[in-house]
C-alpha cells in the first residue's frame, strides 16, 4: 500500500491540499478559492471560518479523489500566506475579528508615527531583520486589540491567542491543544528576535501586546501536534510548517548559501539563502529566517515585489487586452523588436527595494505604432526588471546568487523566462516540479517523520526541466535596464 505526505498550502486567494508520494511527486491536488473582502480604502480581510472550511474541504476532497485510506497519510505539512493576522478566544476558539491580510495598509499612519522614533526603528531592524511597515503582523495585532471592544482587557487576562495562518490551522486541527508556530512564520511578525530566536520584550511593549497571546516557536520540522480524529477520520501528525516563500526555497532545495529562488505568482518573492549567519541588508531588503532545523537557524535575504502576475490580471480584467494570462506569450513574441515601452506596475506603490507606498503606476514610451503586443510585452518585462532591481540590491549587500530557480504560475511562460535570463544576465532554472511551496513543507514533514534522512537526499531529488540562458550582450542589458530605472524614477514619490 502506497503512503503519502499531505501538504496544506493556505495561500492568499485559495487553499490547496496536495498528496505527495514519499518520492516527492505531487499525485493528487484539490483546491478551493475563498472570498476577498475590501471593507475600506487599503483594507484587505479574509473570513477565518471560510479559510478553515476551504482547508478542511480541500483535504477531504483530495483524500476522496485519491481513493486512499487516511491511514496512508504518514505526516502533514502546513505552508501559508505569511503575516496575515488572526486573534481568537482561547476558550471558544472563535476569532474576534476577520483575518487582517498581509496586503492590508490600515496601520500605515501608525507606522509613520512610530518611524519618527529612530532608536525604535534601528532596534526593530536589528532584532527582526524587517522594516517598520504595515505588511507585518505586529501593528495588525495592536489594531485589533485597540479597536475590537473588550479585546485588550481579555488579552491582558490571558484569554486571547494570536496566530498567523499556520498557528490558526494548527490550533483548529488539534482542537485547541497546540498553540505553535515555526521560526519562519515568527520571523514575519515584527516581534521576533531572529538572532536569539525568541520574542523581543521591547517590541512587545512598544506594540502593547501581552506575551500570553503568542504561540510557542518550534523548528520548521518539529512536532506540531496531532489532528483531532473527528476532522479527517484519523489522527495524523503535523510535522512540517513554514511560511510559503520559505517553503518554496526549501522545496527548491536551495540549502547552500548563495542559492536563490524566485516565485512568480500574484506577487514575486526572491529569496536567497545566506547561510547560518544573518546578513543585514543596506539596501532595504529583508533579513529573514529561511528555515530552522534541530535548533540551527539558516537565514535568507528577501525581496518582495507586489505586482507580478497581478499585472497580467490587470491587462486581462482592467484593460481587457487579453482573455487568458497564457495569451501574453504569443502576443509578446509579436511585439516590435525595437519596443521601448515601459510599464511600471506601482498600482499599490513599489515594494523592495524602493518601499515607496505613494508611487503610482505608469506606461511610458508610447508611440503611434505602440499596440497591444508592445503593452503586453512591457507588462511581462516589468516583472523581469523588478527582479533585476532585487538582484542588484542583493549584490550590493554582498550576496550574489549562483543561479536562480523559479516557480509559481507565471513560469510556464517561456518568453518571460527568456527575457528574465537576458536581463538578469544569469541562468534561470525551471524545475520539473513547480509546486515547490507545497513540496517544501512535504519535505519538512518527511524529515521530521524520518522518511528523509538528510538535506543531501532531498537535493538529489531536484530536477531541472529547462535552463534559460542569457542572450543579451552586457551593453544591451545595461541599456535596457537604465531605461527601466529612468521610468521608475519618473513615478517615484519619496
Ligand atoms: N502563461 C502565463 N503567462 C503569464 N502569467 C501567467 C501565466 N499563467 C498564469 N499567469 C499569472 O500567474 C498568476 C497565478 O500564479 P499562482 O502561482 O497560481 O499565483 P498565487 O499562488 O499567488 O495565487 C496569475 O496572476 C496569472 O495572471
Ligand atoms: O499567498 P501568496 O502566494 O500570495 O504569498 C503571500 C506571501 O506569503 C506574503 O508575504
Amino acid at each position: 500500500m502506497q503512503n503519502f505526505i499531505l501538504a496544506i498550502d493556505q495561500g492568499t486567494t485559495s487553499s490547496r491540499a496536495i498528496l505527495f508520494t514519499l518520492e516527492g511527486k505531487p499525485s493528487f491536488i484539490a483546491q478551493q478559492e475563498f472570498s476577498q473582502s475590501y471593507p475600506d480604502d487599503g483594507w484587505v480581510e479574509h473570513d477565518p471560518e471560510e479559510i478553515w472550511q476551504s482547508v478542511v474541504n480541500s483535504c477531504k476532497k483530495v483524500i476522496a479523489e485519491a481513493q486512499i485510506s487516511v491511514s496512508q497519510i504518514i505526516s502533514i505539512g502546513i505552508t501559508n500566506q505569511r503575516e496575515t493576522t488572526l486573534v481568537w478566544d482561547k476558550g471558544t476558539g472563535k476569532t474576534i475579528y476577520p483575518a487582517i491580510v498581509w496586503q492590508d495598509r490600515r496601520t500605515s499612519s501608525l507606522c509613520d508615527e512610530l518611524s519618527e522614533d529612530e532608536e525604535l526603528v534601528t532596534h526593530l531592524n536589528n532584532k527582526t531583520g524587517l522594516l517598520l511597515d504595515p505588511y507585518f503582523s505586529a501593528t495588525k495585532i495592536k489594531w485589533i486589540l485597540d479597536n475590537v471592544e473588550g479585546a485588550r482587557k481579555k488579552a491582558e487576562a490571558g484569554k486571547l491567542a494570536f496566530g498567523t495562518i499556520d498557528t490558526f490551522l494548527i490550533w483548529r486541527l488539534t482542537k485547541g491543544r497546540c498553540h505553535y508556530t515555526d521560526a519562519t512564520n515568527a520571523s514575519r511578525t515584527m516581534l521576533f528576535d531572529i538572532h536569539l530566536q525568541d520574542w523581543d520584550q521591547k517590541l512587545l511593549q512598544t506594540f502593547n501586546i501581552p506575551q500570553s497571546m503568542l504561540p510557542k516557536v518550534l523548528n520548521s520540522a518539529d512536532e506540531f501536534g496531532k489532528t483531532d480524529p473527528l476532522i479527517l477520520g484519523e489522527s495524523i501528525a503535523i510535522q512540517g510548517v513554514a511560511g510559503d516563500q520559505q517553503a518554496a526555497l526549501f522545496g527548491q532545495t536551495c540549502f547552500k548559501s548563495g542559492m536563490a529562488k524566485s516565485t512568480y505568482g500574484t506577487g514575486c518573492f526572491m529569496v536567497l539563502n545566506t547561510g547560518t549567519k544573518p546578513l543585514k541588508s543596506e539596501n532595504r531588503l529583508l533579513t529573514t529566517v529561511a528555515y530552522r532545523l534541530n535548533g540551527e537557524t539558516t537565514y535568507a535575504l528577501e525581496g518582495s515585489i507586489f505586482m507580478a502576475g497581478a499585472t497580467i490580471q490587470w491587462l486581462r480584467d482592467g484593460l481587457q487586452l487579453i482573455k487568458e494570462a497564457s495569451e501574453t506569450e504569443s502576443l509578446a513574441k509579436m511585439a516590435s523588436p525595437n519596443n521601448q515601452v515601459f510599464l511600471v506596475p506601482a498600482f499599490t506603490g513599489l515594494g523592495a527595494p524602493y518601499w515607496d507606498p505613494n508611487a503610482r503606476g505608469a506606461i511610458l514610451g508610447l508611440t503611434r505604432d505602440t499596440g497591444i503586443n508592445e503593452i503586453v510585452a512591457a507588462g511581462l518585462q516589468s516583472v523581469c526588471y523588478q527582479s533585476k532591481d532585487l538582484q542588484k540590491a542583493m549584490e550590493s549587500d554582498g550576496a550574489r546568487a549562483t543561479n536562480l530557480r523559479v516557480d509559481g504560475g507565471m513560469v510556464k511562460n517561456d518568453w518571460l523566462m527568456g527575457f528574465l535570463a537576458d536581463i538578469l544576465g544569469a541562468e534561470v532554472d525551471r524545475p520539473e516540479i513547480t509546486e515547490t511551496t507545497a513540496l517544501g513543507v512535504a519535505y519538512l514533514a518527511g524529515l521530521q517523520a524520518g522518511i528523509y534522512k538528510s538535506l543531501d537526499e532531498l537535493s538529489s531529488q531536484w530536477r531541472c526541466e529547462r535552463t534559460f540562458s542569457p542572450r543579451f550582450s552586457k551593453q544591451q542589458r545595461d541599456k535596457a535596464y537604465s531605461l527601466w530605472q529612468q521610468a521608475v524614477n519618473r513615478i517615484r514619490c519619496d
